[in-house]
């Protein structure tokens, strides 16, 4: 049986004689490894080293599904639009027969942008709320994620850079809601409570391109596992020659 979801199914790399191997952002390994990702229809996590490549993943689908590279939704408009990258050209996108009815593509450092539109728009015919600007960072941001309601795609570059642990745990819990709702998520984290999201496709990207994998083989759950069961010890071990 066909399913609505997941909207966004596959991407793939587009074999182009064009694609200079040796210039950003094909010189990434991960980049250079987009043979093709499966996601999951509710929720796929990206992984991975700082520098190995999710953003620049992340970034050239947002664009690819025609949302702008900073961050935002299709209605979003700002003029300081990014040139369409080489990437998102050489990506061809498998999209399910239904369209998702809303898109976001939310990074940390762009929300300041966001949520002067979204005032702009509250402040337009719809009932008075406090402003985005009024609230915290965390708590605009997980304003946002409340908003993401039934057939929605959104695209999420480290949520957990503007969260608590306690809200990063109410973000995950507003995730599975939202699947529940119809919704698809992929999500670029360094969050061990984000990765743990039950049954989410894990692609882990490295050295040698992308692979996917399990939550408890990801380092970033062996590594804040082992620190906070050993934490006196492992201090002492990193601080060690620091007191010699
Ligand atoms: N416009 C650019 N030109 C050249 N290199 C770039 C550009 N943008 C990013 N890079 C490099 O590409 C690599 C991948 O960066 P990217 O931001 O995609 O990594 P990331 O996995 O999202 O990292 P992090 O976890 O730190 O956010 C890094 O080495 C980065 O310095």
């Amino acid at each position: 049986m066909i399913t609505a979801k997941p909207y966004l199914r596959e991407v793939e790399l587009r074999p182009d004689p064009a694609i200079d191997w040796d210039a950003y952002p094909f010189s990434i390994p991960a980049v250079r490894d987009i043979e093709q990702i499966e996601f999951h229809a509710d929720v796929t996590l990206f992984v991975g080293e700082n520098g190995s490549g999710k953003s620049t993943v992340l970034e050239a689908l947002a664009v690819a599904l025609e949302l702008p590279a900073e961050g935002g939704s299709r209605n979003v408009n700002r003029s300081d639009q990014q040139a369409v990258s080489a990437l998102q050209r050489a990506l061809l996108l498998n999209r399910s027969y239904k369209r998702p009815r809303s898109m976001y593509f939310l990074r940390a450092e762009s929300l300041f942008n966001v949520f002067t539109y979204l005032d702009s728009i509250a402040a337009d015919g719809a009932p008075p709320g406090p402003s985005m600007h009024e609230a915290s960072h965390g708590e605009a941001f997980l304003n946002v994620l409340q908003g993401f309601r039934g057939d929605g795609l959104y695209l999420l570059d480290e949520p957990e850079a503007a969260l608590s642990p306690a809200r990063q745990l109410a973000a995950l819990r507003i995730m599975h809601q939202a699947a529940r709702d119809g919704c698809q998520f992929i999500v670029a984290t360094h969050s061990p409570i984000l990765l743990a999201y039950p049954g989410a496709r894990i692609f882990l990207f490295d050295g040698s391109g992308i692979s996917e994998t399990r939550y408890e083989d990801t380092e970033h759950y062996a590594i804040t596992h082992d620190f906070l069961n050993h934490y006196p010890r492992r201090l002492e071990q990193l601080l060690a020659d620091d007191e010699g």
